[in-house]
């Protein structure tokens, strides 16, 4: 028994030592671990530490993209095709202003009540007072003489629309600079009605016509603008000039159209801030900046923007911008995010300024020139 457990122990002992032994010299086969470099930071003339026959790149080394860094450029859309796309989203928005009064004018007896609930239609779709008076009497007059059967009803109120939308206002952009100088485009309008978007977006309208555009950052009161600015050129490689946050409006704009006289550019966008604390503060402001920018170059458009979905608070901010600066144009956005495009004939008048561009959507090309006719043909389709 003493001779059994004897070899037992002996067996157990050189097991163990046997596992011991191939654990160390599997430890030994590992490569040996690197001592932990010491951190301490980069000095001054580090690099220079290089040896002098390192291999370095040279031009003909670099693989260049095939034309440059435009191939990862954006190719914006088209204004042509622009307007056929986005006249659906127009006709889907404003669908039941036009439909609606089209079902009440085609009514076999459109009595007084036909007539005021035309009225109303007209009113809720913020087309205003006045013109919405003018529009009935005239409907009224054409409905009694000519008679709403067959298509004539559809006729007569496209013809009438069309004409309150008045088709004869120039809506073209100024954007022929003096002198060979670039055409300067100032936006403006109140915070968050799209101001940064409608510059992002008409400069992509341009770049897709090959114009040469510099976008002027003069927005400093909210921090985001100018990047957002800046992203927007970027995608279609155009240079954003911009100052520090909180900069002077003025000085940034004079910067732009500098740059834009510079590199020969065709046009020129200045976004601004616009905050319409006090009249006599915005006043200052886009004057100021006006007043800058005329020492360098000529201000060819000054666009206004409305946020079609504030009706007639949007209508009160517009007079408060005409009564400071001269504006040439007006950009309605958001036109697909409300049934009140009514707001268009309103403002018009208003304000004796032409609309010129529509923003019709979120998306980096849903901006699109104004067209009377093709505005009406899709509130009736
Ligand atoms: N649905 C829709 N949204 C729009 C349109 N135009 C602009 N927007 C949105 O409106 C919001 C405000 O746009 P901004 O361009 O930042 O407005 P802003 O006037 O520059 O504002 P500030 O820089 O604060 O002065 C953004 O979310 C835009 O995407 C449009 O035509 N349709």
């Amino acid at each position: 028994m003493i001779a059994i457990i004897a070899v037992v122990a002996v067996l157990l002992v050189g097991g163990t030592a046997g596992l011991v032994v191939s654990s160390r010299r599997r430890k030994a086969e590992l490569p040996a671990a690197k001592p932990a470099p010491e951190l301490t930071e980069p000095k001054v003339g580090d690099d220079a530490e290089e040896p002098r026959d390192t291999p370095t790149w040279t031009l003909e080394d670099a693989e260049l993209p095939e034309s440059g860094a435009t191939a990862t450029l954006d190719k914006p859309e088209s204004a042509q095709g622009r307007l056929v796309r986005l006249r659906a989203r127009l006709a889907r928005s404003q669908g039941s202003l036009g439909k609606g009064l089209l079902a009440l004018l085609s009514r076999d007896t459109l009595d007084e009540e036909a007539w005021e609930d035309i009225e109303t239609t007209l009113i809720t779709a913020d087309v205003g007072v006045a013109p919405t008076q003018e529009l009935v009497e005239k409907l009224r007059t054409r409905v009694r003489v000519e008679g709403v059967s067959g298509d004539k009803a559809r006729t007569i109120l496209r013809e009438e629309l069309v004409a309150l939308v008045n088709p004869g206002l120039d809506r073209t952009l100024k954007l022929e600079g003096k002198e060979g100088q670039p055409a300067v485009v100032l936006v403006v309008g109140v915070n968050g009605t799209g101001k940064t978007t409608t510059v992002g977006k008409l400069a992509r309208v341009l770049v897709a016509e090959n114009k040469h555009v510099v976008l002027g950052a003069a927005d400093t009161f909210r921090a985001a603008a100018a990047d957002q600015l800046q992203t927007w050129g970027e995608r279609v490689g155009v240079r954003t000039v911009r100052g520090p946050e909180g900069g002077d409006p003025a000085s940034i704009a004079f910067d732009a159209v500098k740059q834009g006289i510079e590199e020969s550019a065709d046009v020129v966008l200045v976004d601004t801030a616009g905050r319409l604390h006090t009249k006599t503060g915005l006043m200052d402001e886009l004057g100021k900046v006006k007043r800058v920018i005329e020492k360098a170059a000529e201000v060819d458009e000054v666009l206004l923007v409305i946020d079609a979905t504030t009706g007639q608070n949007g209508l009160t901010q517009a007079r408060v911008f005409a009564e400071v600066i001269n504006v040439t144009g007006l950009v309605l956005t958001k036109l697909d995010g409300t049934a009140k495009g009514g707001i268009v004939i309103a403002v018009q008048r208003e304000l004796g300024v032409p609309v010129k561009l529509v923003g019709l959507g979120e998306g980096a090309d849903d901006l699109a020139p104004f067209d009377a006719e093709e505005f009406v043909d899709a509130l009736l389709d």
